[in-house]
């Protein structure tokens, strides 16, 4: 049998809900037409750079899950697509969202979600300065990678990908495959990007699928793009560069990755006895 093919999306997000969803359907009918098995698209998918008292009215629980999720999940159904979304997620605390990451299967059904964990606080001279916080409340649990056509489906999001014992507890947990929704800065973006992506890959021998925002979304939020696959190997298998909407597609080839991890099996060689596994 041929290896499933995914698709990882990136596009220019903004206000409107509306907008950011016909995107979305723009490219899932894409990926549908390349028989792609899987699409992943970006952190905040649903709407980005509003401020945050609209955030807290256009933001939904995931049940009953609002109009944005809703129409996803339905075109998942139709296509016969899994797919991976970021959106926001009203939580109990008045005012505060979740940045969440929901796994929807090919029958249109929410599978898992997970909230972002590790929150983007950060004030870097001539740089970004983004308090994610003040109105982002965080997640505290680490969810089990998800059994899917594609394989095992470990969930992060964005910043989450610079914590390396985060994506080896996925893979202790039984990942194939690391998924990191992202809007990504351009400055951090430019520097450590892909070398991130590549590390977290090499380290876990897991492929790692990390769909990006793309692109100015208001006068003072641009976002890198580069959405990408790379596979176990550390190689860069897909890019979606860094201005246009788009998809772009790769096999996901559980043999290679068996193979990685029986010839070099980095797992069985960690010294939990020096290196405490917490
Ligand atoms: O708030 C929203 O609506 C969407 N969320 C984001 O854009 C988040 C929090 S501000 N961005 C990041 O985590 C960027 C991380 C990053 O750029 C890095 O680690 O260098």
């Amino acid at each position: 049998m041929l290896p499933f093919k995914i698709a990882v999306a990136q596009f220019r997000g903004g206000q409107s809900v509306s907008a950011n969803l016909a995107a979305c359907l723009r490219l899932m009918g894409q990926a549908s037409q390349q028989a792609a098995k899987m699409i992943f698209f970006p952190e905040a998918s649903d709407f980005i750079g509003n401020p945050s008292e609209e955030a807290w009215t256009l933001a939904h629980p995931l049940v009953p899950a609002g109009p944005f999720l809703e129409r996803i999940c339905t075109e998942a159904k139709q296509l016969g697509m899994w797919c991976s979304v970021g959106i926001h997620e009203k939580s109990p605390f008045p005012g505060r969202l979740y940045n969440t990451h929901v796994l929807i299967s090919d029958q249109g059904l929410i599978i898992e979600s997970y909230r972002k964990i590790h929150l983007f606080d950060v004030d870097i001279a001539n740089g970004p300065r983004l308090m994610e916080s003040q109105n982002t409340v965080a997640g505290d649990e680490l969810v089990a990678p998800v059994s899917t056509p594609i394989g095992k489906v470990g969930l992060g999001i964005c910043y989450d990908l610079r914590f390396p014992e985060m994506a080896l507890a996925l893979r202790r947990c039984g990942a194939d495959i690391l998924t990191y929704p992202s809007a990504f800065t351009a400055k951090t973006g430019e520097a450590h990007w892909e070398i991130l992506l590549r590390s977290r890959a090499i380290e876990t021998q897991s492929y790692v699928v990390a769909a990006a925002q793309v692109g100015q979304h208001s006068a003072t939020r641009f976002s890198y793009g580069h959405a990408m696959i790379v596979d176990p190997w550390g190689k860069v298998v897909a890019d979606c560069g860094g201005s246009e909407e788009g998809i772009a597609i790769a096999p996901i080839e559980l043999p290679i990755l068996e193979r990685i991890r029986t010839e070099m099996p980095v797992l069985n060689h960690r010294r939990y006895d020096i290196f405490s596994n917490q």
